[in-house]
Parts: structure tokens; sequence; C-alpha cells
């Protein structure tokens, strides 16, 4: 495997429980870091693709490889290298932003309150810190959630439709975010999304 190979799948197979079609069937995939844009038809398997990357299901076949740690052996190392926001709300609805950062803080090695301060105020979310998340819009959990997954700092950054639901300045702080992982290359943050990125991406993954 090349050097630059940053997260590998090896025959990543996956089948919901009472169904016995593989939604993800022998997924065996390279990727390096950057910004990638996974896409494809309603259904196609990009939300279970990601949920099997950030060990929130288990593959009932093959593993992933995030720089040399695997997914299967060593789940809790892996898990910690990984930043996930899915279309559900967050969990931990009974505590507010700021307390879940605070929680989660604790256990992503990488997590930096100097980027949780910037995306706080990136995505407008000052006036809602201190009240819980369940008391809050969609939209505010949603850029609850972005905040606190980016300032969490990860290697491996995964993001399901992280554009929905975003006002103007969300968006352009988030472009900006993303802009940045497409430019350095230092982190690979894997993106879902219907709609275009709004910004050059380093691949493109069409399932
Ligand atoms: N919790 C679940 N239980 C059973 N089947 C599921 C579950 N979640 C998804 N599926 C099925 O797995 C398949 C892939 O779903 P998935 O959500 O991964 O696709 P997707 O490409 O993200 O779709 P979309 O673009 O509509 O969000 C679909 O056929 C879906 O019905």
């Amino acid at each position: 495997m090349s050097d630059s190979i940053f997260l590998h799948t090896e025959s990543l197979s996956y089948a919901y429980s009472g169904s016995s079609r593989r939604v993800v069937d022998l997924w065996s995939q390279s990727f390096e870091p950057g910004l990638v844009w996974l896409r494809g038809p309603n259904g196609s398997g990009k939300s279970t693709r990601l949920k099997l990357l950030a060990g929130m299901l288990q593959p009932q076949y093959g593993s992933a490889r995030l720089g040399g740690i695997d997914l299967m052996r060593q789940p809790l190392e892996y898990r910690r290298l990984v930043g996930f926001v899915g279309a559900e709300p967050p969990p931990f609805e009974h505590l507010s932003p700021a307390e879940r950062f605070g929680f989660l803080s604790g256990l992503y090695p990488h997590a930096d309150v100097d980027r949780w301060r910037e995306h706080v105020d990136g995505f407008g979310l000052r006036p809602f810190l201190n009240q819980p998340l369940r008391e809050l819009s969609t939209g505010t959990q949603h850029k609850a959630a972005l905040a606190a997954a980016l300032a969490l700092n990860t290697p491996l950054l995964l993001l399901d439709e992280p554009l929905n639901a975003l006002d103007a300045v969300s968006l352009a702080h988030l472009r900006g975010v993303l802009g940045e992982a497409a430019l350095r290359r230092d982190r690979l943050a894997l993106v879902v999304s219907h709609e275009a990125l709004g910004l050059e991406p380093s691949a493109c993954l069409e399932l």
C-alpha cells in the first residue's frame, strides 16, 4: 500500500439485521487525505458506509484501517480518530452544546478548545451554548454537532449531508473549513452530499 494511503477499507460488508441483502458488499477502497465527496442515488448505501467507517455499525465481514489502526482489532483507538455527524440529531440531547463538547473532548485526544470557540462563532452558536440540545431547533442542533465534530480535530471526519439546514453564514463557515481540508490535505474529510459542495473536492467517489 502506498504511504499516502490514509484510509483503506478491505472487503467491508454489511447487511441490516433481518435482511439478507448486503447494502455494502465487499467494499475495498483507498483514500488519501483531503476532501472527498461521496455521492450516489438514494439507497445506494452512502450513510451506511459512513456509519461503518465511524464504527457505529459492526460489519459482518471485512475491516478498515486508518493510519496504522484497524477498526475491528483496535475499535476504541480507531474511534478516537474519527469525528462523525450523521443525519439524525446528535446523541446526548440532555446536554447543552458546551457540556457535550466538554464531555467529548475528554475522550478525543486531539480535541482543541480554541477550534471549538472558532466554530461556535462561525456557526453563530454563542446564544445557544448553555441550552439543552433537545430544546434547540433542528438546524441549531446540527450546527452544534458540526462545531463539536470539527473541534475534536480528528484525522478522519465523516459528514452526512452537512450542508442541509444551514443558514448562509454557517454554510460559508463550513465551506471554509472543508476548503482548508482540501488545501492542506492533513486530514480526510469524507462528505456525503446530494448537492454540490460549492468548492472543489480533492476527489469524488460515485456509488
Ligand atoms: N436501520 C436500517 N434498517 C434496515 N435497513 C436500512 C436501515 N438503514 C438503511 N437501510 C437500508 O439500506 C439501504 C441503504 O441506505 P442508506 O441510508 O445507507 O443509503 P443512502 O445512499 O445514504 O440513501 P439516501 O441518499 O436516501 O440518504 C437502503 O435500502 C435502506 O432502506
